[in-house]
Order: C-alpha cells, then sequence, then structure tokens
C-alpha cells in the first residue's frame, strides 16, 4: 500500500502543517503565535520535533498550547483515535537514536526493507555522543502518523521523546514529573534502561502511580485506563541467561518483578505497585550496538558501522512496538482517545504540575491515610462513631502513617523530608478536624440540637405566659408571648433554611445560638445536680452516688 499515493497525501498534509496556524481566540498574545511561525518553523515545512513542554530555568513547566495544537488538532488527526508512543528513561542512553528508528519505520510505511540505506545517517530528533544532556522537556514529531490497523480503523500515531532523567541540571522532581507525564499522556511508555534492571528503576516507576491517585478525574477503579510499560534493555550482556528479545525479556522481568513472601516488604510493595499501575507490562533485551556507535565521536547512525546483532534486535524490536496490529489505541477510564481529547488531557494535567499538589513523597503516605481513616472508621456512609473512639484511632492511625512515612526510603535527604513530615502531621490534623465534624454531622442528635431546644424555649414561654397572665403581671405575660412569636418565627426559618439549603449563614448563627442555648441549659442541669447531691442523698439515702461534674465536661466550657 506503500508507494507514490500515500507520500502525496503525506505533502499535502505537511503542506498544511506548515500554512500559518489558525489564531486561537482570546487567550494567547499574538507574540507567541507569532513567534511560532517565523522562528520555529523551517522553511521547507519539512517534519521535525517539536518542543511543546519546556523545563525553565527556574524548574518550572511550561506547555506551548500553540504547538501542541498544530500538530494534534490538523484537520486530518484532530477527530482520530490516538497512539502516542513515548521513550523514556536515564539520559544519555541512547533514548532519541532509537526514536529515529522508530521513526524510519514509520515513514517507510511498516514495509520490509524500513531500515533504508546501510549508510544513510540518522536524523529525526537530535541525538548526539558526549556526556551532557541533549533532549529537554517533551518533544514530539510534527508529523503524526495515520496508519491503518487490520480491522480497517485508521489510527493517528504520535512520537513523543522525552527529557532524560537524572542528569545534572533537573532537580529529582522536574525528572519525576516528566517521566510521569509522558506516561500519563502516552499509550505506551518504553522504559528505556541500560544493562539490567535496578531496584531504583523500579522505584521510580511509583511516581506515576502516586500521580495517578492525585489525578482523581482520571482514577475511576471501575473503568479501565490503559497504560503500557515496555522495559528496553539497552547492552544487555548476559544473553546466555536470557536470550536477546521479547522472550528473554519477560522470563527475565518475570523473574525481577516476582513477588515472594520472604522478599523485604518495601521490595514487595515497589513490585505491587507496578502491577496496579501498569495495564500491559513487557520487556525487551537489546544488546550493545557496537564500540562504535559508544565512542566514536564522528558516528553519524549509518547501519553499516552498527553491530549486526543490534541491527537484527532492531528488526525485531520496532516492528514489534510498531506495527499496525500491534500499537493500541490511548484510553482513559474505558474510552477510545482522539487527538483532539489528548491535548485535554496533556492540558488537564500540566495544570497539576504547575499547582502545588504534585507527586511529593508525602502524598503518597497522604492517599494512604486517607483512605485508611476515611473509609473503615468514619467515612461517607459509616455509622456516627463516639468521639472518644475516633480520636483513639485517630491517634493509631496517625501514628502507623507517621510510621510509614519514617520507613520509607525517600527522595531529597534528612532535611528535606523532616520538612514534608511537619506537613504531613500538620495536614494530617486538620483532616482530623473535618472528620470531628462530618463525624458529628452524623449523630441525630446533634441535628435535631437546634429544634428540639426551640421547641422548648417555645413550651416554657407559652407556660409562663399562662401562668404570668393568670396571676395578672401582663407586662412580663407580654413579654413571654413576644419571645415565644419571635422564636416561632425562628422556627419556621430553620426548617426552610435546611429544607431549601438558601441563606446558609443565618441557619448557621440560628444553630449557634440553639447550640449555646442548649449546651449552657445541660451546663446548668449538672451544676445544679452536682450542687444538690446532698439533697439527692437526703432522698435516697443509699442511691448510686451522683457522678461529679465530667472533667471534660468543664474543659470544654474553658
Ligand atoms: N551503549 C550504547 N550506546 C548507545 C545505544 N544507542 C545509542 N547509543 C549512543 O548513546 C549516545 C546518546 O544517544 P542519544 O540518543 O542522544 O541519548 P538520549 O538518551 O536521547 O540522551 P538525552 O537526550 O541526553 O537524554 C549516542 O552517542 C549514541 O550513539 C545503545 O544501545 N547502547
Ligand atoms: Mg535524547
Amino acid at each position: 500500500s506503500s508507494g507514490n499515493g500515500d507520500r502525496v497525501t503525506r505533502q499535502k498534509r505537511l503542506v498544511s502543517l506548515s500554512q500559518p496556524p489558525s489564531r486561537p481566540s482570546g487567550s494567547l498574545s499574538d507574540k507567541n503565535v507569532y513567534d511560532w511561525s517565523s522562528e520555529e518553523e523551517e522553511p521547507d515545512g519539512r517534519a521535525r520535533p517539536i518542543q511543546v513542554l519546556l523545563v525553565k530555568d527556574d524548574h518550572t513547566f511550561e506547555l506551548d498550547e500553540v504547538a501542541l495544537s498544530r500538530i494534534l488538532l490538523a484537520e486530518e488527526v484532530r477527530d482520530r483515535e490516538v497512539v502516542a508512543i513515548s521513550v523514556a528513561g536515564a539520559f544519555r542512553k541512547g533514548k532519541s537514536f532509537l526514536m529515529d528508528f522508530m521513526l524510519r519505520y514509520m515513514y517507510k510505511h511498516a514495509s520490509e526493507d524500513w531500515l533504508g540505506d546501510a549508510d544513510e545517517p540518522l536524523t529525526g530528533f537530535s541525538w548526539r555522543g558526549g556526556s551532557e544532556r541533549e533532549t529537554t522537556g517533551i518533544q514530539i514529531w510534527s508529523e503524526v502518523f495515520l496508519v491503518d490497523k487490520p480491522d480497517g480503523r485508521k489510527v493517528a500515531v504520535l512520537l513523543m521523546d522525552t527529557q532524560g532523567t537524572f542528569d545534572s541540571q533537573s532537580t529529582l522532581r522536574d525528572s519525576a514529573t516528566v517521566f510521569a507525564l509522558s506516561t500519563m499522556i502516552s499509550s505506551m511508555q518504553v522504559y528505556n534502561i541500560s544493562q539490567n534492571v535496578q531496584e531504583d528503576d523500579l522505584q521510580h516507576l511509583q511516581v506515576t502511580n502516586t500521580v495517578k491517585h492525585l489525578m482523581r478525574a482520571d482514577f475511576k477503579p471501575n473503568k479501565k485506563s490503559i497504560y503500557s510499560m515496555i522495559f528496553l534493555v539497552r547492552d544487555w550482556s548476559f544473553p546466555y541467561e536470557f536470550p536477546y528479545g521479547q522472550e528473554g525479556g519477560m522470563k527475565f522481568l518475570e523473574k525481577r518483578l516476582k513477588i515472594s513472601e520472604n522478599q523485604h516488604e518495601e521490595l514487595q510493595n515497589v513490585r505491587k505497585h507496578i502491577h496496579s499501575c501498569f495495564t500491559n507490562i513487557s520487556c525487551f533485551l537489546m544488546p550493545h550496538p557496537g564500540l562504535k556507535v559508544a565512542t566514536n565521536p564522528h558516528f553519524d547512525g549509518r547501519i553499516i558501522e552498527i553491530d549486526g546483532e543490534f541491527i537484527n534486535n532492531l528488526k525485531v524490536l520496532v516492528p514489534w512496538l510498531l506495527s499496525p496490529r500491534n500499537i493500541d489505541v490511548k484510553e482513559i477510564n474505558g474510552s477510545k482517545i482522539t487527538c483532539r481529547g489528548l491535548v485535554e488531557y496533556f492540558k488537564a494535567y500540566i495544570k497539576i504540575y504547575q499547582g502545588e499538589e504534585l507527586p511529593h513523597p508525602k502524598s503518597m503516605l497522604q492517599v494512604r491515610f486517607l483512605h485508611l481513616l476515611k473509609g473503615p472508621v468514619c467515612g461517607g456512609d459509616r455509622p456516627f462513631l463516639a468521639p472518644s473512639e475516633l480520636q483513639a484511632r485517630h491517634g493509631a492511625i496517625r501514628e502507623e502513617a507517621l510510621q510509614v512515612f519514617r520507613g520509607v526510603k525517600k527522595m531529597g535527604g534528612e532535611e528535606f523530608s523532616r520538612r514534608y513530615l511537619q506537613q504531613l502531621e500538620g495536614e494530617v490534623d486538620e483532616v482530623f478536624v473535618q472528620y470531628i465534624k462530618h463525624n458529628d454531622s452524623k449523630n441525630i442528635f446533634h441535628a435535631a440540637r437546634t429544634p428540639a431546644t426551640l421547641f422548648v424555649v417555645i413550651f416554657v414561654m407559652y407556660v409562663a405566659a399562662g401562668i404570668t397572665g393568670f396571676v395578672g403581671v401582663d407586662v412580663i405575660a407580654s413579654l413571654c408571648n413576644m419571645i415565644l412569636g419571635l422564636t416561632l418565627i425562628t422556627l419556621c426559618t430553620w426548617a426552610y433554611i435546611r429544607y431549601s439549603g438558601e441563606y446558609r449563614e443565618l441557619g448557621a448563627v440560628i444553630d449557634q445560638v440553639a447550640g449555646a442555648l442548649w449546651d449552657q441549659a445541660l451546663y446548668k442541669l449538672y451544676n445544679v445536680a452536682a450542687n444538690h447531691r446532698h439533697l439527692y442523698h437526703h432522698a435516697f439515702p443509699g442511691g448510686p452516688r451522683v457522678e461529679e461534674v465530667p472533667e471534660e465536661e468543664d474543659q470544654k466550657r474553658d
């Protein structure tokens, strides 16, 4: 199916890509639009990598919405379901290099000879030798490829290259953000690691799970979201243990991700997390590309200089990742995402990083804590719990949460994590106050307090007005009647507010006054009982002793 016809349509698309962007209404300044079209667009309109996520010097992130929209909202692709393929992992490990082979495959329309001439330099996403980082932020290829799946659907394939993690210019948070973001956005994340799967490679993945929890909109346990993760091990040097390729990889990874009982809990948790995070996990073992690739500064990517073994495996790997049969459309909460939708998700996700809700080490524990407390103890539909019991359980769970926090290995050092410990404590206590209120609201006596108090006032006033009227003290009688009337109006107002949900501030005032009255009355009763204990004993000699005024009650009044 490849050949001239397709080439022409692609050319057409490139032309339309290079036309000036349609001016987005409102929010974006003219300058932005102008900058993009003049500086970044190459005159011949050739496809190239486009920086869509910028990591700025002050470690903030910026999404280039204009550039992103221009690629993903182009007429031909915007309503197509999207397959987004991303490569991420530590810096300087050949990610962009691999991406360029993927580009070749896409441009050759999956034909047999996709690798092309043996002495053709490798171009596309910028790659190079050396020890300093090359790719920054997230770049996507300006051409979105349209591919016919075997079932007849036409899907859009997007290739994404990402900044390497753990370079010396980025903070851990930058790295984690780029990694997590590209994982959330892509339908398949190729996790590029060197030589072996180490424990810290696995721990790194936990960040993603935290992010998923934070994105509540995207975290509906009963709806399926597809997150595929492919561990791509470069420079694999033990083919005698596990052979190169996907099968050897799967066996190797199975062994690495196995959870066994005698494993330390931390190791078990990492593995459980990974399994819960990703719908599909697989692995591919790649051989070393040869010393020319790794050490020759003049190497320009021509196949002739790459080890045959590497090329043979590349011929398996790339079609395995990209052949029309194997690509999967991005799915979030059970629905397939189009290019247009992906732009929205991109925007939504980046907001989370720009805000303060970050996947810091504490968040994971906080989430866990909230589940513990909210779920089984007093959340949602659980019945009212005695305040003392709630306090006790809070103490236990709080201690557990802090223990977990102290026990887990954290990024950023002692001093850094102490700050988070304090913050965690503060937040946990704040949440507890919320829960006390939530729990109180379930006490039906609590809810009935206001009307009951008002009824009592009405009743007392009614009786008082009757008696004083009968005795002839008219002034007091009419005063009582007036209070009775006012209280009646208050009661009606309160009922209306509760029923309609309007004027809630007024409702709160009524509740407060009634509550104070109620407390006063109770307190008076206690006092009276305490002060006249001798009368009680006088009346019921040998009866049970009346308790002292409970200490709690005293403190409450303080
Ligand atoms: N050892 C080894 N080197 C490789 C491999 N693939 C590419 N390289 C070399 O690694 C160097 C870095 O390649 P890049 O593709 O720029 O690496 P990157 O991971 O994109 O680097 P950053 O963008 O800085 O994160 C180049 O000199 C490549 O020739 C591989 O499989 N093994
Ligand atoms: Mg790179």
